[in-house]
């Protein structure tokens, strides 16, 4: 039994409720946790305002949180194999993909061990005679951290490392339908000797555990990452005491291939944006704005390499693409295809469940290629978060980015072309957190990630990942201190 990790103990669930853990490849049980509510999330809450407000964590030097941070990093790394099988088998993404995941989380753990003590805040030029000003980095306080089952290690980790190198104490809650690579950091931050009470774990659902931590006046911060729905409500639900709030929500990412971009290469890059992970990805390009004058050969030679991506167990070399993670999700996908097709928009490749008998028991849905479609469909205005990628024509620089920026989300986007003038012209216009000039779906520690307009608020990674999990004090000081005779 996985269990509920609160004040230095692993801890079952007061209600005795558990949930099965499914491996969406074939439907297994995979192991079963304790399913928390409420209850839970209050203690582990008390748990994080004691270590915060009488424990040592919030006054170690940075330099030691640091070191900490680092030795987590070192078990990961000691640990990375068994990790990405765990993260295989929970979500279904390949092996390959999972052990890349391992090696960015390590990163970020070290990343944000070596910059905890890189800044120790800014001397003030004070316009008061006789007086030193300064400003100091502070902890905010006690972290509800709450993340989704898509990338669930690596989204944890751009929460867990900057929270505890800037000296908060924290309670995270993963997604309930993929919480084993997260227990098994909670083990090993547990072994790297990390005060009790500084990092607590509560599994359970979004509307009790998670509710909880967005609505508890004793959180001083709510990170969230998951979609856009949920986060509104967090975002109201955190209004009760005027919590810090961070955003990661969804995307709807466009990719604009312009004719005189290396043809090969954009098409290739087309697909890694949108059949990576099945597309369950929140900047997977799932929305291609292709030049008028070589759509027709694009599409075609999109068509001709999707139909060869090879569907299966994550655990095989061959397979290429897995299943998405639930029976309700693969509903949700396939229904999202109808929609498009009812608006108009044709099915060139895929729009249906594989029928390859070996992969019945998975929830598995071909790699599709919608075209005729256009920016007032549901299909590329919603993000479906599955391997669906709609085509639509441009014929003008502006009118790319115009279309490119037809969206409510504002999270990535990508921009292919020979022209690194016409490039940087569109990258300064597109209204995203991340634009890639010939590239996809890139991301490392070094760089901020967050999305523009309904993608999200704040910023994670970088220096501002850091931020995000510091207060600002302005420290005044009189040198001269006497009566001022006011009253
Ligand atoms: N911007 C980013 O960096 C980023 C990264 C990964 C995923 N995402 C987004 O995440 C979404 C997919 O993840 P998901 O389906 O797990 O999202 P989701 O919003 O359904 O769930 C995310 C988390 O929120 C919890 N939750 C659900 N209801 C809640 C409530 N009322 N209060 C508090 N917590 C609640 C869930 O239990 C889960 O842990 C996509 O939209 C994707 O784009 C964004
Ligand atoms: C942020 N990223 C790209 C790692 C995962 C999004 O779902």
């Amino acid at each position: 039994m996985k269990k509920i990790f609160i004040n230095g103990k692993w801890i079952e669930a007061n209600s005795g409720e558990t949930r099965d853990i499914i491996n969406p490849y074939n439907q297994e049980s995979i192991a079963t946790a304790a399913e928390g509510s409420r209850e839970e999330a209050k203690f582990a809450i008390d748990a994080a305002r004691g270590a915060f407000d009488h424990g040592e964590w919030p006054h170690w030097p940075a330099h030691d949180r640091g070191k900490k941070v680092h030795e987590i990093a070192e078990l990961i790394e000691r640990d990375h194999e068994e990790l990405a099988e765990l993260e295989s088998l929970d979500t279904g993404k390949t092996i390959i993909e999972s052990r890349e995941d391992m090696d960015d989380i390590a990163g970020v753990f070290r990343y944000f061990a070596d910059i905890a003590d890189k800044d120790g805040g800014d001397i003030i030029d004070s316009p008061i005679p006789d007086s030193t000003s300064r400003a100091v980095h502070e902890p905010v306080g006690v972290c509800g951290q709450i993340t989704p089952w898509n990338y669930p290690l690596l989204q944890a980790s751009w929460k867990l490392a900057p929270a505890l190198a800037a000296g908060n104490t924290l309670v995270m809650k993963p997604s309930e339908m993929t919480p084993l690579t997260s227990i098994k950091v909670f083990e090993l931050m547990e072994e790297s000797g990390i005060p009790m009470g500084v990092v607590n774990l509560v599994l359970g659902p979004g509307d009790s555990v998670g509710d909880e931590l967005s609505v508890n006046d004793k959180v001083d911060l709510i990170s969230f990452t998951g979609g856009i729905e949920t986060g509104k409500r967090i975002m109201q639900a955190a209004s009760s005491n005027v919590k810090n709030v961070a955003l990661e929500l969804g995307g709807k990412n466009p990719n604009i291939i312009f004719a005189d971009a290396d043809f090969d290469t954009a098409v290739d890059q087309a697909m890694n944006a949108v059949f990576f992970h099945a597309g369950q990805i929140c900047s997977a390009g799932t929305r291609l704005i292709v030049e008028e004058s070589i759509h027709d050969d694009f599409v075609n030679a999109l068509i001709d390499r999707v139909k060869d991506i090879k569907l299966g167990s994550g655990f095989e070399e061959s397979t290429q693409m897995g299943p998405l993670i639930s029976k309700e999700h693969l509903a949700k996908v396939a229904n999202y295809v109808e929609n498009g097709k009812k608006e108009g928009a044709t099915v060139a490749v895929g729009g249906q469940k594989p029928d390859d008998s070996q992969l019945q028991d998975g929830f598995f849905y071909l790699p599709t290629v919608l075209t005729d479609c256009t920016t007032d469909m549901s299909v590329v205005q919603d993000e479906g978060f599955g391997p669906v990628i709609t085509v639509e024509k441009f014929s003008t620089e502006e009118e790319s980015v115009r279309l490119a920026n037809d969206s409510i989300y504002g999270l990535a986007g990508g921009v292919f072309t020979n022209d690194i003038a016409k490039a940087e012209r569109c990258a300064a216009k597109m209204r995203m957190g991340t634009v890639w000039i010939n590239d996809v779906n890139l991301y490392f520690p070094q760089a901020p990630w967050g999305g523009y307009k309904q993608s999200g608020i704040g910023r994670e990674l970088g220096k501002k990942g850091l931020e995000e999990y510091q207060e600002t004090k302005h420290v005044y000081r009189n040198l001269r201190p006497a009566p001022i005779d006011w009253f």
